[in-house]
């Protein structure tokens, strides 16, 4: 749909502002509401703790549990935003539909889009069973004897065997997800999905292992044209690794072979444009030769695409801020980038960092500490960036900057 003419900038904090609330604050909303507040838009931010990334850099905040419907409608209708922009996917979603449905605030990219995602069997069984796309095969269970009975296809249905991956249907950042290669890592694996997931729901989906030479983010944007109308723009596809199913390294461009870099951008384009809305989408795809595998999509930016904070003209927040908006995209790479995460790698309120000149002293690099109140061994507390003349120096550049930084005790 065509941005509606109401989209329209004015003064924050008065009559005339153009409010967008974020649901979620971390990182990711973090760059998306600088992006929204440099094009003159009051920005409100909600999260499920004080002190998120977002909220520092937001007009307000409000924390509240974001899978509460109720409480997510009221604070809805005391801010009255004109957009709702999920930056998380555990959001009381149904709401989401009524909000919209009511006509109460527009939902980026559309409330069933967030619905959608928020589950793994939503956008699972659209994209393979509607949609026809290429994915790893897949089941679903609800108890470990159903999981037993779906790996080893005792139960009638072709059974999915080993090695398979079994995440709960609700998380994400790896979270909760395993990779099982035999009958011995099963009942630990539904234990792991059990501690892991998002929300207390059993449901686990199991995946065949797909033996991939690379994985990609096809970041695509649906935004408002020349034309009018909402089309389609493509970024360079950004390879990544992932360890224990989180992203540690991303760079881009990945170079693809001629076929897989079309198939991944066919899919991308089906798979949004089913969705539709305006914003952008991570495309998460696995690639082996010629072929490639949807594996999920994020209707919003992507962690793997903080690397475009450094390769491309605009990053990844700017152009999902300038699509939500109405406004043209430019998805033009700038330069071969990198980044590179950086872990609290410790249980530690208010901690502080070490070694950020030295990492700085690494040419064409750059940091993001989130500013995130309380670090996790395994949290993301932030990320170096940083531009190269190929991906491999690139690469070299991001990793030396975020080994440089270290995490201390405040
Ligand atoms: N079926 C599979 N075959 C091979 N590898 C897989 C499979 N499923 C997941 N993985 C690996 O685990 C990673 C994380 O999986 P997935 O994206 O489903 O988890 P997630 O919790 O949604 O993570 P995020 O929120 O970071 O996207 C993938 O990027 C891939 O490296
Ligand atoms: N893969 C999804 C992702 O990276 N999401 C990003 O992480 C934040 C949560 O971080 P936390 O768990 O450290 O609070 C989210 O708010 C979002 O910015
Ligand atoms: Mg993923």
């Amino acid at each position: 749909m065509p941005a509606p003419s109401s989209l329209r900038p004015g003064t924050p904090l008065s009559p005339s502002a153009l409010r967008v609330m974020l649901l979620g604050a971390g990182e990711l909303g973090k760059e998306v509401i600088i992006a929204l507040q440099r094009l003159g838009t009051e920005v409100i931010a909600v999260d499920r703790y004080d002190n998120a990334p977002g909220m520092q850099v937001a007009h307000r905040s409000h924390v509240i549990s974001m899978t509460d419907g109720a409480a997510l409608r009221r604070l809805i209708e005391l801010e009255k935003p004109h957009l709702v922009v999920p930056e998380i996917e555990a959001i009381a979603t149904d709401t989401l539909v009524e909000i919209e449905a009511q006509g109460l605030a527009e939902v980026i990219p559309t409330a069933r889009a967030a619905k959608l995602t928020m589950n793994r069997e939503g956008i699972r069984r659209l994209a393979a069973e509607e949609l026809g796309l290429p994915t790893s095969p897949y089941r679903f269970a609800d108890s470990l004897a159903e999981l037993q009975a779906a790996i080893d296809g005792t139960d009638g249905q072709p059974g999915i065997g080993y090695p398979c991956v079994i995440k709960p249907v609700m998380s994400s950042s790896g979270k909760g997800q395993s990779l099982v290669k035999g009958p011995d890592d099963v009942a630990q694996a539904w234990d792991y999905a059990q501690a892991g997931g998002r929300v207390q729901q059993a449901r686990i989906i199991v995946e065949g292992f797909i033996k991939f030479d690379y994985e990609i983010t096809q970041l695509t944007v649906r935004a408002v044209g020349a034309s009018g109308k909402v089309e389609t723009y493509f970024c360079e596809p950004i390879g990544h690794i992932q360890v224990d199913g989180d992203y540690v390294e991303s760079w881009q461009p990945q170079p693809m072979s001629p076929a897989a870099r079309q198939k991944a951008r066919e899919i991308a384009e089906k798979v949004t444009s089913n969705l539709g809305g305006r914003g952008i989408f991570g495309v998460e795809l696995f690639i082996h030769g010629d072929e490639v595998w949807f594996s999920e999509v994020s209707p919003r930016p992507h962690d793997t695409g903080l690397v475009t904070l450094a390769s491309q003209r605009l990053s990844e927040f700017e152009l999902h801020a300038r699509a939500i908006l109405g406004l043209p995209v430019d998805t033009s790479l700038r330069a071969p980038g990198a980044s590179a995460v950086i872990y609290g790698g410790m249980e530690e309120k208010g901690i502080a960092f070490e070694g950020v000149a030295d990492a700085l002293q690494v040419p064409d690099s750059d940091l993001r500490l989130f500013g995130k109140p309380e670090s996790f061994k395994k949290r993301r507390m932030g990320v170096a960036v940083a531009t190269g003349s190929d991906i491999d120096q690139a690469r070299e550049r991001a990793k030396l900057a975020a080994s440089r930084v270290k995490p201390v005790k405040g």
